[in-house]
């Protein structure tokens, strides 16, 4: 069995199953051994009742001294009961279940397990497992994998057919050189892809792990070393002229350019007169006003006689920057076109003609589309909006849809400096650290989850003085397809708590391109006050009359992201707030939303955050699903991503290359990564 054969080749993987693994991503038997499990279950010791904190899951020895009940409501029967120990007493609730009445008996003890919640203020653990004491004494120190799962794979599933792979595969001949194993303490590739996935205790698996995102890290870095050197290969282009427009543009904008705006936009302007490729990040805080530095490159390429592209990662966020971009150009012999996945075949085959024909200077459209078959005139400059994504691929791919053009990269995330620097090292960095004097900074507040009808009313008084609304939607572990149903239930429920005149509608990740556009069309029109999201909002919306941003579920969030989903408000000069909503009432929590709730400034955030992660917190969050790593975080992992950079970055070409050639299997993923043969 090779990495690169398909899943199929798997015993007992037939096509049914095989569809439902491509669904998450698995086509490989090499993508199969990298879905790694997202958390693990493991029993633990058997606490006290009086130990039980609301949202934790729970293992206790508990005694039925009462008997159960059970009522029916609407179609559910509901079987509860108290069970006591010498610390406390809990309620335990189980839905449809209505046999439990004769499976435990009043008087007798029994093994609990389950995640507290707290219901009318009381702690309550819904559907317990009754555990018999063999199964909980076997399995009490057993870390059991849980995987991220889909309609139709189970969690079973998985651990089968990754148990099937290494029992089969060879996976001897580790590509890192055994002294930087040794200098870094690391594991071999062999043992740590076994101890991931079935990991003998917590302390194997953190080696395992530590292996794992050490390997992603390196990979990334030697990638980086690679395009740097064949962008150093290809420093000089013809000088752009200054021109006058994108001092006209300036001139004409409704507000002055902060100092930091002028900075970033002088270090562009040089790199792109100067004649040597730009290869710029500019990375600012949110609503640091990124946009119009875009522009203004924009439009200074265009002055010089070239085309030039914006991909930015959602459609929403295209049609957006479409339509400020299209105004600010007015006054100028500049036309910008829009180019989107949901614009029908006729549209799209017009559009590549139009940029063909070099009718159109400015092309805005999403990463996937611009990927396509484009065919560019004179390419001069490529933005892309990155957002959370290191996506070495993505900016190398239209780059080389020309033969030099201009990089800009334009992120979001505030990471700290150090990080930036490794993330980013094929770049240089611009800095927009000041937001527009106009602002009023963002008043917060942490709430837990008895405050959501204050929360409300606030809400309402809000939109009554005609301002708008976002609420992010309470969190679904279990699968994406849950997610929608998820969202369309809790708008109902937001809908019945305000008044009937107040327009609330959702956005989920599942809706289609169009009708996000829609909503998203409403809302900025303020025909919508209220938008129940999921995450999808986060990246770089600007309605700036929304103030209210109320966040359920915060204590699942990494500050970094919650940062961002706040940056949807404050953008414009009325005050506004955001409410974090915790389900969690640890001290843990706490501190960390306690960072966001005191600071408005996403830099000093992000550098609490990494301070407070300890090795520990390793499971719990990660910033987002759409990094370039799929197992390492670049927050937790700061120290082995460091380590990592350390040891590859001073790799020469040729020392990458020898080492490609003893390893088919380091070729292959470092092939993967920058999309060409090496
Ligand atoms: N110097 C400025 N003074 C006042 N307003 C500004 C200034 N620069 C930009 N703006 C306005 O601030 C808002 C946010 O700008 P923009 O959308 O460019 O932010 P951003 O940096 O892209 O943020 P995000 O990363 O959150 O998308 C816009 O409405 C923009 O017109």
């Amino acid at each position: 069995m090779q990495l690169t054969d398909a899943i199929s080749v798997v015993k007992g993987i037939g096509e049914k199953t095989e569809k439902g693994l491509n669904k998450l991503g698995i086509y490989t038997v090499q993508d199969m051994l990298e879905h790694y499990p997202r958390a693990y279950d493991i029993y633990g010791r058997l606490m006290n009742i009086n130990e039980i904190e609301e949202g934790e899951m729970a293992v206790f020895v508990g005694y039925m001294y009462m008997n159960i009940e059970t009522k029916k409501v609407r179609h559910l029967t509901i079987a509860s009961c108290r069970v006591k120990d010498a610390t406390g007493s809990i309620g335990l609730t189980w839905f449809n279940m209505p046999y439990i009445k004769n499976t435990l008996k009043s008087g007798s003890y029994y093994i609990f397990r389950g995640k507290a919640s707290r219901k009318n203020g009381m702690l309550v653990i819904e559907q317990p497992k009754i555990l018999s004491k063999e199964e909980y004494y076997n399995k009490k120190d057993v870390l059991q994998p849980i995987y991220p799962l889909t309609n139709g794979v189970t969690n079973n599933l998985l651990s089968k057919t990754v148990k099937a792979i290494i029992e089969e595969i060879d996976l001897t001949g580790d590509f890192l050189p055994s002294t930087i194993r040794k200098e870094n303490d690391l594991v071999e590739y062999r043992f740590a892809v076994k101890q991931i996935h079935f990991p003998k205790d917590k302390e194997e698996m953190l080696r395992a792990r530590k292996r794992i995102v050490f390997n992603e890290f390196f990979l990334f870095t030697l990638a980086l070393t690679y395009m740097k050197e064949e962008k150093s290969k290809k420093i000089r282009k013809n000088p752009y002229d200054r021109g006058s427009i994108s001092d006209a543009l300036i001139e004409g904008l409704p507000y002055e350019l902060t100092n930091a705006q002028k900075r970033a936009w002088n270090e562009i302007m040089k790199d792109m007169c100067d004649g040597v490729i730009m290869n710029r990040l500019v990375q600012g805080d949110v609503g640091s006003g990124k946009t119009v530095l875009a522009a203004l490159a924009l439009a200074m390429n265009a002055e010089n006689g070239y085309q030039g592209t914006l991909m930015v990662p959602t459609e929403v966020l295209a049609k957006q920057h479409f339509e400020s971009l299209s105004k600010l150009y007015e006054p100028f012999d500049i036309s910008c076109l829009l180019l989107t996945g949901s614009m029908t075949a006729k549209e799209k085959r017009l559009a590549y003609e139009k940029i063909k024909n070099k009718e159109v200077s400015v092309v805005i459209g999403t990463h996937a589309l611009i990927q396509e078959k484009v065919e560019y005139a004179d390419l001069g400059l490529v933005i892309t909006d990155e957002q959370h994504r290191f996506g070495v691929k993505q900016r190398e791919i239209l780059s080389t849809k020309s033969e030099n053009p201009h990089v800009l990269v334009m992120s979001a995330t505030p990471i700290p400096r150090t990080l930036a620097i490794i993330l980013y090292g094929d770049l240089d960095i611009s800095v927009v650290d000041e937001l527009p004097a106009n602002r009023l900074p963002i008043k917060n507040c942490v709430v837990n989850t008895d405050y959501h009808s204050t929360a409300y009313r606030f809400i309402e008084n809000q939109i009554q003085e005609g301002r708008q609304a976002y609420i992010i939607c309470p969190m679904v572990e279990e699968s994406e397809s849950m997610e929608a149903e998820n969202v369309i239930e809790y708008t109902q429920k937001v809908r019945e708590a305000l008044p009937p005149f107040i327009r609330t509608e959702y956005l989920h990740g599942k809706m289609k391109p169009k009708e996000k556009n829609e909503i998203m069309e409403q809302f900025a029109k303020n025909e919508i006050q209220v938008l129940v999201s999921t995450t999808v909002i986060e990246v770089g919306v600007n309605v700036p009359n929304a103030t209210v941003m109320m966040i359920e579920n915060a204590e699942r969030f990494g500050l970094a992201q919650l940062h961002q989903l706040r940056g949807r408000v404050g953008r414009g000069d009325h005050q506004s707030y955001c409410i974090l909503v915790s389900g969690s009432r640890s001290k843990e929590t706490k501190k960390r939303l306690e960072i966001l709730n005191t600071s408005n400034d996403g830099f000093y955030i992000a550098g609490e955050d990494l301070k407070l992660r300890g090795p520990g917190d390793l499971f719990g969050i990660r910033q987002s699903g759409d990094m370039e790593f799929k197992l390492g975080d670049i927050y937790n992992d700061a120290k082995v991503l460091k380590a990592a950079n350390e040891a590859a970055k001073n790799m020469s070409i040729s020392e990458i290359q020898k080492l490609c050639s003893k390893n088919e299997r380091l070729k292959h993923q470092l092939e993967g990564y920058i999309g060409t043969t090496l």
